[in-house]
């Protein structure tokens, strides 16, 4: 039987939904969210992250902003725009797109955005935090992540997560998520031996890689659940993951697609974490505000389709 399709885009509809009621209540409170996108040279995922984010930081009422600086631009010039941002009181969210052309250093330019304002979760602090468990920014992806397993009523407790990729921004911080939620957590990179093998353990497999349909069919343990964060290029320039995903879906019970999975929950976690740092600007619990905010958007969503206006 083929795996249920999570759907990611959906999902993300719904988040976004209660972070623009909650954008609306902290907006009413003085503090509207800002949120402002560094972008330096072309990177290609990184231009499709840059094009979705601004339609849906408009469409939940933020103020949002790309600055688009050439490749070539000096290190001293990229921290100068950061203190700028870190001054800013109309800017509660920073993020500086990733991987910085080469002669940059990502590390500096990370560690001198205020943590505070760090929505992409990768200041140092932040990363102490979550791997303490004490509040801060968590990463986008990998909390999107988390939420999808939630929202589709996957269980995370007890079970067997081996998520491919240890990068700062995917594999390692979705490892201490995964963990912090009591799963058994095997991370593999590009030395892991035996890899299909490990694959075929996993009731939660997440492939973080960047490379086309690495992840095959007969690596699935039958009934898993797979998370594809991969975002690769085609051939003919469509987006392709990193799971063959009609091979991995005859064999999966839950499974993302590429494009419409993981991708627009990164998006909608961003916003969320730029709506937690008003909420503390406004000298509000973020926590109670999207409690409230949830709850007016079901609200919202009920009276819509009893009215027979469904979204
Ligand atoms: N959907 C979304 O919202 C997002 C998607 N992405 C996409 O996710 C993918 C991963 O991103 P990111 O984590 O930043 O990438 P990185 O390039 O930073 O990390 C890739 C990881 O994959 C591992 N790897 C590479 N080749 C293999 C292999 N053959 N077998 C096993 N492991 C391998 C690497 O291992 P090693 O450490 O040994 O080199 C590394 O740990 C990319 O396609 C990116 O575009 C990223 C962020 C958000
Ligand atoms: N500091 C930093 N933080 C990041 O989180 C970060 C980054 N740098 N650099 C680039 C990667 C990539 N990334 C994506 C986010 C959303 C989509 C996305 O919206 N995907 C849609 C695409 C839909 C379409 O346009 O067809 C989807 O998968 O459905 C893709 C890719 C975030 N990244
Ligand atoms: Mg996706």
């Amino acid at each position: 039987m083929a795996a249920e399709t999570i759907d990611g885009k959906g999902i993300a509809a719904l988040v976004r939904a209660e972070v623009g009621v909650a954008a609306q209540r902290l907006t009413a409170a003085g503090q509207r969210p800002g949120l402002t996108v560094v972008l330096v040279g072309e990177d290609p995922a990184s231009q499709v992250y840059v094009r979705n984010k601004d339609r849906a930081a408009d469409r939940a009422g933020f103020r949002v902003e790309t600055r688009k600086l050439p490749a070539q631009t000096p290190q001293a010039e990229l921290l100068a725009l950061v203190a700028e941002l870190n001054a800013d009181e109309a800017v509660h969210g920073i993020l500086v797109q990733l991987p910085l052309p080469g002669g940059l250093d990502a590390d500096a330019v990370v560690r001198a955005i205020d943590p505070a304002k760090d929505v992409d979760g990768l200041h140092p602090d932040n990363v102490a935090a979550l791997w303490m468990g004490t509040p801060g920014h968590r990463p986008c992806t990998p909390s999107g992540c988390v939420e999808l397993l939630d929202r589709t009523g996957i269980d995370i407790a007890g079970r067997n997560a081996v998520v491919i990729g240890r990068s700062l921004l995917v594999g390692k911080p979705l490892a201490a998520l995964l963990l912090a939620r009591n799963a058994t957590v095997t991370i593999a990179h590009s030395r892991t031996a035996d890899l299909a093998g490990l694959a075929r353990g996993a009731d939660i497999l997440v492939a973080a890689v960047g490379r086309a349909e690495l992840v095959r069919g007969n690596w699935i343990k039958p009934g898993a659940a797979v998370l594809d964060v991969g975002i690769n290029r085609g051939a003919d320039g469509s987006l392709v993951g990193d799971v063959a995903f009609d091979e991995a879906r005859e064999r999966a019970a839950a499974i993302t697609p590429v494009p419409g999975g993981v991708g627009p929950m990164t998006i909608a976690m961003l916003l969320r974490n730029t709506a937690a740092a008003a909420a503390r600007r406004a000298g509000l619990d973020a926590e109670q505000v999207f409690a409230e905010a949830r709850l007016i958007a079901a609200e919202r969503s009920a009276s819509a389709a009893g009215s027979g206006l469904a979204r």
